[in-house]
């Protein structure tokens, strides 16, 4: 039996729907005869206004999302690969059938409008930086102790709309690649190097899963597969699943592949506050194995406190 048509389940908001947009356009490009259909579904973490570690953490933004595929409402679901927890186990149902190659993984500031900043570094002592993300946090406090980082969620519009309209905030952190898929990268006065702001596991990359059994729709999307972006995550998210971290945790995970197909992982475990860290960076080696790689990361930032730094964060 051939797939006539694809239902592609996602989050409702305008950054999911661009990436769902996105690959119903590389379905085509594959397969001109297969129909798309696009089926937003706003989740349990979309509406909550709160702390999203009351909500059960951020899983609450795909869960609902797979439910579909597992239900056979959709076929396939779209996720940021970021989104997607380390401690919940997958669906049993359902598996990765596609990581697409990996956009910007870079966090960017922005300024309010016609503010005459254009970094982090010529903020006054004391300015009040915008971020949910505990993993920004840390390492905004590492480098600038004397910030006042306050979170902040929701729409990427609607954040932009606070910075620019609320006097409460000097400065705003989100990702790079996120920015761009909204059309809004010409707001991004600063880029972070992956030097000074570790991205998070899995930053830049979008994940189709589907279900185990649908072997026509795994043919078809499995075409999209990315190797050497599978590559990377793979690593990146066998380090997050040993650290067993809860969304509180500041966890930052950043696997790239040099010119001679070697694995390169660099991992970071932070305290809320960023004054302590473990910081491990570990290449592929003989193996080159993903999986082996993201242990041996693990393995090193246990043995620089990383378990006590975790355990010690309230969740
Ligand atoms: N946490 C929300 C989220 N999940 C993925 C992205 C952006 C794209 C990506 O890195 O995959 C964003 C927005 C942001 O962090 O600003």
């Amino acid at each position: 039996m051939s797939v006539d048509v694809i239902r592609i389940a996602t989050r409702s908001s305008p950054m999911a729907l661009a990436q769902a947009r996105h690959v119903q356009q590389l379905i085509r490009d594959l397969n001109p005869e297969v129909k798309s259909e696009l089926m937003p579904h706003t989740t349990t973490a979309d509406r909550w206004k709160g702390d999203l570690s009351k909500l059960g953490g951020k899983g609450g933004f795909v869960a609902g999302v797979s439910a579909l595929v597992e239900s056979g409402e959709a076929d396939i679901a779209v996720h940021c690969v970021k989104d997607v927890p380390g401690d919940v186990p997958q669906i049993e149902a359902l598996t990765w059938t596609a990581f697409l190659p990996r956009d910007d993984v870079r966090d960017c500031v922005l300024f309010p409008e016609h503010s005459d900043h254009t970094s982090l570094d010529t903020l006054p002592k004391g300015a009040t930086v915008a971020t949910s993300a505990v993993r920004r946090k840390a390492q905004l406090l590492r480098d600038r102790p004397d910030l006042k980082v306050v979170p902040m969620r929701g729409l990427v519009h609607h954040r932009i709309n606070s910075l620019d309209h609320a006097v409460d905030y000097d400065a705003l952190v989100l990702s790079y690649a996120g920015l761009a898929r909204v059309g809004l990268q010409n707001r991004a006065a600063q880029i972070l190097e992956p030097e000074r702001m570790l991205p998070a596991v899995g930053a830049g990359v979008l994940g189709i899963e589907a279900r185990c059994d649908r072997t026509n729709v795994r043919a078809l999307v499995g075409r999209l597969a990315h190797a050497r972006t599978t590559a990377e995550v793979t690593a990146e998210r066998a380090m997050l699943a040993k650290l067993r971290g809860h969304c509180n945790s500041p966890v930052a995970g950043y696997c790239t592949t040099g010119s001679d197909g070697q694995l390169s992982l660099r991992g970071m475990v932070f305290s809320p506050d960023g004054t302590q860290f473990a910081h491990a960076h570990m290449w592929g080696g003989a193996k080159n194995e993903p999986n082996q790689l993201g242990v041996l990361v693990f393995a090193e930032l246990m043995r620089q406190g990383a378990r006590r730094i975790i355990d010690s964060i309230p969740h």
